[in-house]
């Protein structure tokens, strides 16, 4: 019945390329304005497809018009996101040949195996105590070269006091994010890219929006002391996760490190 389908090897191979495109461009328009659009283009994209089928020659000419004309349109429409886009996969696992090499699993090396998480949160703890904002940005498998260079770079093994230290407030390092890279601080007083998510309450400020928007824009993992209670957050895939106590946000962070 079906024999007028031929699918061979390489339909498999474009639909999985489809799939992958369609996955990093909702990962990088998710939470945004810009999904709606793209739901609306998609939407129009589906009619002209319809009349075309159908033969339906005028409409299907006036949308193929709107659709060609509108490229061009786009472009300029989502400058922003088109650059974000290129960064990210210009800076996932394929150029970035230590994480390329962890994902072939060869060694069977975790990724954060060796962070040390549990001086990384009693640090949080004791911040947290002291009402000291601070945030803590742990590169996974995306690449985070390009925010480093927004800070001042840094090659030191991660330790209580010295994160403690950082964010002291008189510090001149505590201002903005510090970011880790394996068992190493590589960078503080990092700028991140701020979340545009509507539904993030408003209570949040800055701080919260900025975590939100790197953990939208790469797999990285944030850790967050508010200054105002003293909360610690743990912001994973654009969003909050939750935790009852300081060993389950310890577990959490180990299995999403490895
Ligand atoms: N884009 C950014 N990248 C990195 N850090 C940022 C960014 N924007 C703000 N911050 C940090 O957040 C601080 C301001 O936090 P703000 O009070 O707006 O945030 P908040 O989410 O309300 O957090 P808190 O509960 O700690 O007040 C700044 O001093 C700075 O250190």
């Amino acid at each position: 019945m079906f024999d007028f389908i031929e699918f061979s090897l390489l339909d498999v191979l474009d639909i999985l390329l489809v799939a992958t495109l369609l996955y990093y461009i909702y990962k990088l328009l998710k939470g945004t304005v810009a999904i709606n659009i793209v739901i609306g283009i998609a939407f129009i994209f589906l009619i002209w497809k319809i009349t075309q089928v159908l033969k339906m020659e005028m409409l299907s000419g006036i949308l193929g018009y709107l659709l060609s004309g509108g490229v061009i349109a786009l472009i300029i429409v989502f400058q922003q996101e088109i650059r974000k886009f290129l960064l990210m996969i210009g800076t996932t696992n394929f150029t970035n040949k230590r994480s390329f090499l962890k994902q072939l699993k060869f060694l069977q090396t975790e990724i954060g195996s060796e962070i040390d998480t549990e001086a990384i949160i009693s640090a949080c703890q004791k911040m947290s105590k002291t009402k000291t904002g601070a945030l803590i940005v742990i590169e996974r498998t995306n690449a985070l070269d390009f925010l480093i260079n927004t800070g001042d770079s840094m090659n030191a093994i991660v330790n209580e006091v010295l994160l403690e230290s950082i964010f002291y407030k008189n510090s001149p390092l505590h201002d903005g994010a510090l970011i880790i890279r394996d068992n190493f601080i590589v960078a503080t007083r990092v700028v991140l890219p701020i979340s545009d998510n509507a539904k993030i309450p408003a209570r949040f400020g800055l701080r919260h929006r900025a975590a939100i928007g790197i953990s939208e824009k790469t797999d990285a993992v944030c850790l967050l002391v508010s200054e105002e209670t003293g909360e610690i957050s743990y912001i994973k895939d654009g969003g909050f996760e939750l935790f009852a106590n300081y060993d389950e946000l310890n577990e959490k962070l180990k299995k999403d490190l490895m």
